[in-house]
């Protein structure tokens, strides 16, 4: 189970004493029953002893089920850490590509599927003392009574048997109300961030709350309410199987005589104390069953939660003082598959070199493939053919993290951080005020311990702090990608005249895509796509 595989990794010690402690804590509470149930029909009760005996194991109980609450506790709240951060690292390291086209169901796995993993540890405790109770008290029966215990074990292998087949239904119903939380998800990311085309058209806010919002909502609500249904049939299908064997056992030992009445009183009596933690570790079953459901989102998504194992050391790229070129490009392709619409874009192959310190503009129409030309150029896609070449080597699985950290970029829906940018250095601290200066933002943003002192922008501002931040950067290759689309002329001409003749002068390698071709002449070369051709 690989529940049990990551709370044995988040901490042997702990997991070993949470095992122990709940395993004592069912002892304790079995020989308490155990007690008080041969109290009943003793002639020579030892009040005394029964007293300082009772006492001890009280103690223990209470003592070890706190222990062990404790240390669970403790493991599954690190689990849980340790998820949220091994699953943002595994995001960080996963194939950009994987992470783009699952973007959807990242937001749920960081919530959703994290809080079902942790509500399913978070009852390991009440789940290992009730089973260790049960275990104690039917190894007791066993002793003492081994034909009765027969007849217990068939009653148990039946419910066994119900639970086992309820949890098919159950799993079923638990996957449809998750994959919903997909669509619920995106819904509210509708709802947060169209709030403006929602608010200003009824009509479309009416469509949406009652179309989409409620819609399904309801649908996953119909999934939650038949999965408790099956849980209760479950459940209480159990209880009354449990309670038939035992009415039917009654009249079988008053009809056949083979147990004395008082024997077979005592024995219910046992039976009767371990059904309670027995429906205890049925239902968790279900838990179980939900956590498997998350940890399936998870993987389905390309991240494994496995400890790492780095397939290819990472190496860095040499810096030879003489090369032909910059970037190579030699029949590089890459490809999209739409499924939704079954429909293929193919870039490529493309065949291109860009020497040091070019200021090149990349044009081409809507959809003519810039930007995965880019997110190529830059190492985000891997070439699906072909190869990518930096100062003539060939980057690889091995080298690509190196590569990529050549480059500053800007991208059409790039996000502005607003803890990130760390201006500690006095040199740079220079920089960003002459930015600043330069771009006109002095009024309005601040730098204040090391960090630009506000977001709160026009989307015209922000997209001039996301360039300060990508220039801050000092990197040999910057990658501009539509970064003056929504900028008015005056930006626009300190864009190309003033911030890229800045970069190419200090020996800046600079890709532009854009269609300002009023600016063209400012540049060494312009290259065109067309239809995921170089043209
Ligand atoms: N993540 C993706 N998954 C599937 N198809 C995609 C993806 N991104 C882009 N495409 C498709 O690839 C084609 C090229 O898209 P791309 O964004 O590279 O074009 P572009 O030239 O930058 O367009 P624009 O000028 O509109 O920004 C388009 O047909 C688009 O639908």
């Amino acid at each position: 189970m690989k529940i049990l595989k990551l709370l044995i990794q988040s901490s042997k010690l702990l997991f070993l004493v949470a095992v122990v402690a709940s395993a004592l804590t069912g002892i304790c509470s079995s020989f308490l029953i155990k007690m008080v149930v041969e109290s009943i029909n003793q002639t020579d009760f030892d009040a005394e002893t029964f007293k300082v005996q009772f006492f001890l194991l009280w103690l223990g109980y209470g003592v070890l089920a706190v222990v062990s609450s404790f240390v669970v506790s403790k493991l599954s709240q690190g689990i849980i850490h340790k998820l949220r951060v091994s699953l943002s690292t595994k995001i960080l390291q996963a194939s950009f590509q994987e992470i783009e086209f699952n973007q959807g169901k990242i937001f749920p796995i960081l919530t959703e599927d994290i809080k079902s993993i942790y509500h399913g540890i978070d009852r390991m405790p009440s789940v290992t003392t009730g089973l260790a109770t049960v275990l104690g008290v039917l190894g007791y029966i066993a002793y003492e009574h081994p034909t009765l215990s027969l007849a217990v074990l068939v009653l148990f292998a039946s419910v066994f048997v119900l639970t086992k087949l309820s949890l098919k239904f159950i799993r079923r119903y638990q996957e449809k109300s998750r994959v919903l939380w997909n669509d619920i998800f995106k819904m509210f990311e509708g709802l947060t961030y169209g709030i403006k085309e929602l608010t200003i058209n009824k009509k479309f806010k009416n469509f949406y709350l009652s179309e989409v919002i409620e819609k399904t909502s309801k649908k996953q609500n119909q999934y939650l309410v038949k999965e408790s249904v099956v849980v209760a049939i479950a459940s209480k299908s159990s209880d009354m199987v449990l309670l038939f064997g035992m009415a039917s056992l009654v009249v079988y030992i008053y009809a056949s005589g083979f147990v004395e009445p008082s024997v077979f009183g005592e024995f219910l009596t046992l039976v009767l104390f371990i059904i309670a933690p027995l429906s205890t570790v049925a239902g968790w079953f279900s838990n179980l069953k939900r956590i498997e459901v998350a940890l399936e989102q998870i993987s389905s998504t390309g991240i494994d939660l496995e400890e790492a194992t780095q397939l290819v050391e990472p190496v860095d790229l040499l810096e030879p003082e003489s090369y032909d070129s910059i970037i190579e490009l030699k029949n590089a392709r890459h490809e999209y598959y739409n499924p939704d619409e079954d429909e293929h874009f193919e870039l490529g192959p493309i065949n291109t070199t860009i020497k040091k310190g070019e200021l090149i503009f990349l044009l081409g129409g809507n959809g003519s493939g810039k930007t995965t030309l880019a997110k190529m150029i830059i190492g985000l896609y891997p070439p699906k053919e072909g190869a990518l070449y930096y100062k003539d080597q060939k980057v690889d699985d091995s080298n690509r993290e190196d590569y990529r950290n050549k480059f500053s970029a800007t991208f059409v829906d790039s996000y502005l951080f607003d803890n990130v940018t760390l201006i500690d250095d006095e040199s740079v601290i220079k920089r960003s005020e002459q930015l600043l200066k330069t771009l006109e933002m002095t009024k309005k943003v601040k730098i204040e311990n090391g960090k630009f002192s506000t977001t709160r922008l026009s989307e015209g501002q922000k997209k001039r702090l996301g360039l300060i931040n990508a220039i801050l950067k000092d990197t040999e290759i910057y990658l501009f990608d539509e970064w003056a689309a929504n900028q008015d002329p005056h930006f626009k001409k300190i864009f190309y005249e003033i911030i890229l003749q800045d970069l190419k002068k200090a020996g800046k390698t600079i890709i532009v895509i854009s269609h300002d071709e009023q600016y063209f002449d400012k540049g060494d070369r312009v290259i065109k796509l067309m239809e995921g051709q170089l043209v």
